[in-house]
């Protein structure tokens, strides 16, 4: 990532099949799309993985599968930051927390391989039965990547909660970031959600899906890159795939200043 006023950073979205069930299978193949993410042309500043990628939605085995307090996890992914010096959104897994709850969890990693923040769904999704098998985190969490951009953390259903991104603008969040296991039928959805939660905070939203299928549910990939106009800077298809895009953090203060959107919010009326 370039440093002056013109800063642009560039973005790999691993938009991945996951194998259900199968975390030594899916940290292999995760680990095979991130050497091919920082061995292509345009080298990442930030990569982004889907969402729950060690395991899928096996969760009537999550007990046994799930990553305990994410050690595994921190360890490869840690060591891969450091070594290619890249920022690294680890989309999210299932993590058995120390209270021996399975929680929905993101860790950010950066240039050094420290962990510069982890995040836990907050909102579960009933439609694939998370509530019956996960604990819903409780805290939304803002980041910052080389000291220079903050961004909100978010994973896939959050999308629904204008609140969550919102609160995040409010917080200082230049781009949200939202790891994803979203399927068919609901595109049009998934689009238009991204879409409203970039235009309306005017901030870019970077969002990883996951292809393939999981038993009988069918994801398809589509993750997007948005710029904080709503214009789509890059969009995947429906399979595997590394989905990159260049972005420009500056373009936040221009288009907020352009529509002063945040000055002329009316809060006292909204309650
Ligand atoms: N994994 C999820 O949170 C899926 C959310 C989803 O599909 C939706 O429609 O919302």
């Amino acid at each position: 990532m370039s440093t002056d006023s013109s800063q642009s950073v560039n973005i790999a979205l691993l938009q991945a099949d996951i194998a259900l069930g199968e975390p030594e299978v899916n940290r292999r193949h995760m680990e095979q799309l991130m050497e091919q993410a920082v061995t292509a042309a345009v080298k990442p500043d930030v990569i982004v993985l889907p969402e729950m990628w060690n395991t899928g939605y096996a969760l009537e085995q999550i007990h046994e599968l799930a990553d305990v307090e994410g050690k595994e996890t921190k360890e490869w992914v840690s060591a891969f930051a450091r070594r290619h010096r890249v920022n690294v959104v680890a989309g999210s897994i299932a993590e058995k927390k120390a209270d021996g709850g399975i929680y929905n969890t993101t860790y950010i990693f950066d240039r050094s391989g420290n962990t510069a923040a982890s995040y836990s769904k907050i909102h579960l999704f009933r439609l694939m039965d998370e509530e019956k098998y996960l604990q819903a985190g409780s805290e939304p969490v803002l980041f910052e990547l080389d000291g220079a951009m903050k961004a909100g953390a978010s994973i896939c259903y959050d999308i629904r909660f204008p609140e969550l991104g919102r609160r995040l603008a409010l917080a200082g969040a230049d781009m949200l970031i939202v790891p994803a296991e979203w399927p068919h039928p609901r595109l049009h959805h998934w689009r238009t959600l991204l879409m409203a939660r970039a235009i309306e905070n005017q901030m870019y939203v970077l969002a990883c899906n996951r292809v393939g299928t999981g038993g009988i549910t069918e994801f398809f990939g589509h993750s997007m890159i948005i710029d904080p106009w709503g214009e789509v800077i890059a969009e995947g298809g429906d399979q595997e795939e590394i989905v990159t895009g260049t972005i420009h953090p500056e373009l936040v203060k221009e288009v907020r200043g352009r529509i002063p959107v945040f000055e002329d919010r009316r809060p006292s009326l909204y309650l």
